[in-house]
């Protein structure tokens, strides 16, 4: 049996009270006990994941110099592509063994909020890369909505709550490619040890082995999907918010052994990013004598471009 719990979102969208309380209690079981949960029935199609996943991989397969156009300066690798090694997880030196780009936020009807993100970049040689990926992020953003409502929930908010911080938000789509490996990596692993900044995290292509999650005894437990499912994870603004209720796991995707050095891997989490003046101050229902406040006061923007610095992605 997997480490992971399974949930089904078709429970929390359903009409009956039971399978919604049920999925509630399950997902919130998960996120408290191992942080990370195995979640079927979201607003994926077949058909789309397919296309994202073709049209990423022609991306990647792009020559360098092509990618390279499209890596922009200034902008913390907030759109676009980042280049090779260029990411390492906050605390190490060593470059991660990935390549990625993002998608951000649509924005619709908030001219102050289309003027703060950066615009999203468009792939010439490529016709139906943007088209995909925007739908594939609606989806995903449509997905971890229902996620938050049944989170709010469990903590005993309005099921609402996280509605007005989300709407707009500053989420990101990050298709990655770990490539081949060609030579002895020495200290580098494909994603070093480290938790998200984000919300949550819904994690498409975790069904081959590589991802592992750190469960409370500090074991390291592999952590696969089947084809239908999305990995989901909380993030440390969850952590923050829910003053350490809700569980943002470090994970970590290792390097194949020898024999499959020469195999890509491909994964596409999308971050669920708040708007940037969310307050993450620790709820007030989460805070008792045998739970101190463990986090001080900061606003979702503030935190990011802390942690932003720590990647190696912005100048501090
Ligand atoms: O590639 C994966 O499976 C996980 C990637 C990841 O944890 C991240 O990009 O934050
Ligand atoms: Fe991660």
């Amino acid at each position: 049996m997997s480490a992971i719990p399974s949930v089904d979102l078709r429970d929390f969208v359903s009409d009956s009270s039971e399978r919604k309380e049920k999925f509630i209690k399950e997902i919130g079981a998960a996120f408290e006990n191992i942080g990370f949960v195995a979640l079927s029935g979201h607003f994926l199609s077949e058909d789309l994941v397919k296309n994202l996943y073709d049209e990423i991989k022609k991306f990647f397969d792009l020559p360098q110099e092509v990618k390279d156009k499209y890596e922009i300066e200034g902008i913390g690798g907030q759109r676009g592509y980042t280049s090779f090694g260029k990411e390492h997880a906050k605390g190490r030196k060593e470059g991660d063994l990935k390549e990625f780009w993002h998608f951000g936020q649509y924005v619709e009807n908030d001219p102050k909020l289309e003027a703060e993100y950066p615009d999203n970049v468009e792939v010439a040689e490529l016709p139906k890369f943007n088209e995909v990926g925007k739908e594939t992020y609606k989806m995903l953003e449509k997905t971890a909505k229902y996620v938050l409502r049944a989170l709010a929930l469990h903590l005993g908010l309005e099921e609402n709550y996280f509605d007005e911080f989300i709407k707009n938000g500053n989420s990101i789509l990050r298709p990655i490619h770990y490539p081949p490996i060609t030579s002895e990596p020495k200290n580098a692993v494909r994603a070093a040890a480290h938790g998200d900044i984000n919300l949550i995290t819904l994690l498409m292509g975790a069904q081959g082995r590589g991802l592992q999650v750190k469960n409370h005894k500090g074991e390291w437990v592999d952590a696969i999907a089947r084809p239908d499912q999305l990995m989901i994870n909380v993030g440390d603004m969850l952590s923050r918010l829910t003053n350490n209720k809700l569980k943002s796991t470090i994970h970590q995707v290792i390097n194949p052994p020898k024999e499959l050095w020469g195999s890509s891997r491909y994964s596409i989490p999308f971050f669920m990013h708040p708007i940037s003046g969310m307050p993450l101050n620790c709820l007030e229902n989460c805070i008792d004598e045998s739970h101190p406040k463990q986090f001080e006061d900061i606003t979702a923007g503030e935190f990011l471009h802390e942690r932003l610095i720590e990647l190696g992605l912005i100048k501090g």
